[in-house]
């Protein structure tokens, strides 16, 4: 009998995740309306549950995370930011309090309280005091250490290390400048040699690596495409192959994988759609079309109006109407249409709304919270990347911040719009603005 040819272990892998994902798209598809209005609903209610519990209390199998203790805060003070949510004062208080412990008298933030001072924890220490907004957050950050701390942690090879005596890599170079950038403390002597650092990091296929020789990888390529974009050097990238690697790791499921031939996670979302906004952000501001890649994967603006909803009053929008008008979107959203959004429209270099699927109905659990994929338990880490990615998503087709999506825009419609981010820190933009200006003011 002639043998079955056999497969390996990420073949089967890959294939009981497609199996899973296109189960759930089928039950989808095959469902009426009203249950399909509600299996793609964020259900805020019951993420802000589970974020606010959170951050009241955790249960023993978190002691793993005792040295990403600011982590845990950003993930979940984020996440809340992104549904538009802010802390009571008492427990914003307790968190200022918290990083305050946590911060080095030489500068820098560890993962607790008398813990080593970490690149990694100081930059979700500053995201989450930025979040939290406010005189008594900004203040409590020590500029003067942190700049020490971090022409402390600058290596002579031009990149940084993560903590004293650390490893050297894209990350560290991304924590630091993101940190420096933000606090208003950028200088000459921190982007020295840093743009060498990053250019050796990205690998024949395109994406970015960790290190000089590692293969590419979507966080180290949002942290090295962030990087270079802050310091200015974004040109000297090959952003031909990166634009092609990062839109190629979208796969037939829909959400996108960290690296060539891995599983898709819902993590990623954030992480490589990201960079794809940034770069079509970056050729649309040139008025360049990105040449490496032929995987426009979201097509043309009739395909867009494909995946529209049909009944949705907002499609004729597209005519060549010179009056702006503004729209309720029927959750008391303002939506503006017409030629403001047309002259501020871009096309998606990735498929955003099939990306959102991916996001609803495979990496939310239905108790609240996000998860890598479907059968994975929920965190805190994937429900702030999640989230983070999913507004990414929603505002993909938008040139900048500042333009709302169209209701079509959003898979769900405006009940599930959430906040947009700065994409070079990954903080909401209203609060990154209120902070800009305060570190601005005190230097
Ligand atoms: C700002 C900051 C600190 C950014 C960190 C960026 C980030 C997510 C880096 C990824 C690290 C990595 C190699 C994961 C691979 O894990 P894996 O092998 O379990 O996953 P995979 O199979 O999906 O590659
Ligand atoms: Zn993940």
């Amino acid at each position: 009998m002639e043998e079955l040819p056999s497969i390996t272990v990420s073949q089967r892998e890959q294939f009981l995740v497609e199996n899973d994902v296109f189960g759930m798209y089928s039950y989808f598809d095959t469902s009426d309306i009203s249950t399909q209005k509600f299996m793609v609903e964020i259900q805020r209610d019951k993420q802000l549950d589970y974020l606010m519990n959170g951050l009241r209390q955790l249960s023993p199998s978190f002691s793993s995370l005792d040295a990403n203790r600011p982590w845990v805060c950003y993930w979940i003070i984020h996440s809340i930011a992104l549904l538009g949510e802010s802390l009571d004062d008492e427990l914003e208080n307790n968190t200022i309090d918290f990083l305050g412990r946590c911060q080095g008298s030489d500068g820098g933030y560890g993962g607790g309280p008398g813990q080593l001072p970490h690149l990694a924890t100081s930059y979700a220490a500053v995201n989450t005091l930025v979040t939290l907004g406010g005189d008594k957050a900004f203040s409590s950050i020590n500029r003067e250490q942190m700049a020490c701390f971090l022409r402390r942690m600058k290596d002579t090879n031009g990149g940084f290390r993560m903590h004293n005596m650390g490893e050297i890599d894209v990350r560290a170079c991304y924590t630091a400048i993101s940190i420096a950038s933000i606090l208003n403390i950028l200088d000459d002597e921190l982007t020295r040699g840093l743009g060498d650092y990053i250019l050796s990091c990205q690998t024949y296929e395109g994406g970015i690596g960790g290190e000089p020789g590692s293969e590419a990888h979507g966080g180290y390529t949002y942290c090295g495409l962030a990087t270079m974009i802050l310091i200015s050097e974004v040109d000297r990238l090959n952003l031909d192959s990166l634009t092609n690697w990062v839109v190629y790791r979208q796969g037939v499921e829909m959400g996108f994988q960290g690296r060539t031939n891995k599983l898709v996670d819902g993590c990623y979302t954030f992480w490589q759609a990201a960079p794809c906004v940034l770069l079509q952000r970056f050729f649309s501001a040139q008025d360049l079309v990105p040449h490496g890649s032929s995987h426009m994967s979201q097509g043309t603006d009739e395909d867009h109006e494909g995946h529209a909803h049909d009944d949705d009053p907002e499609d004729s929008d597209e005519d060549d109407s010179d009056n702006d008008s503004d729209e309720d979107s029927g959750n008391g959203h303002q939506v503006h249409t017409s030629t403001y959004y047309i002259n501020r429209k871009i096309q998606p270099v990735f498929n955003s709304l099939g990306l959102q699927r991916y996001v609803l109905l495979c990496s939310k659990d239905a108790n609240g919270g996000f998860r890598d994929k479907l059968r994975k338990p929920r965190d805190f880490y994937h429900t702030c990347y999640c989230l983070s990615g999913l507004s990414v998503a929603q505002h993909a087709w938008s040139k900048d911040e500042d333009t709302p999506p169209l209701t079509r825009d959003i898979l769900g419609g405006y009940a599930n719009h959430l906040e947009p981010v700065h994409l070079l820190h990954n903080v909401v933009m209203d609060r990154y603005n209120e902070a800009i200006e305060f570190f601005h003011r005190a230097a």
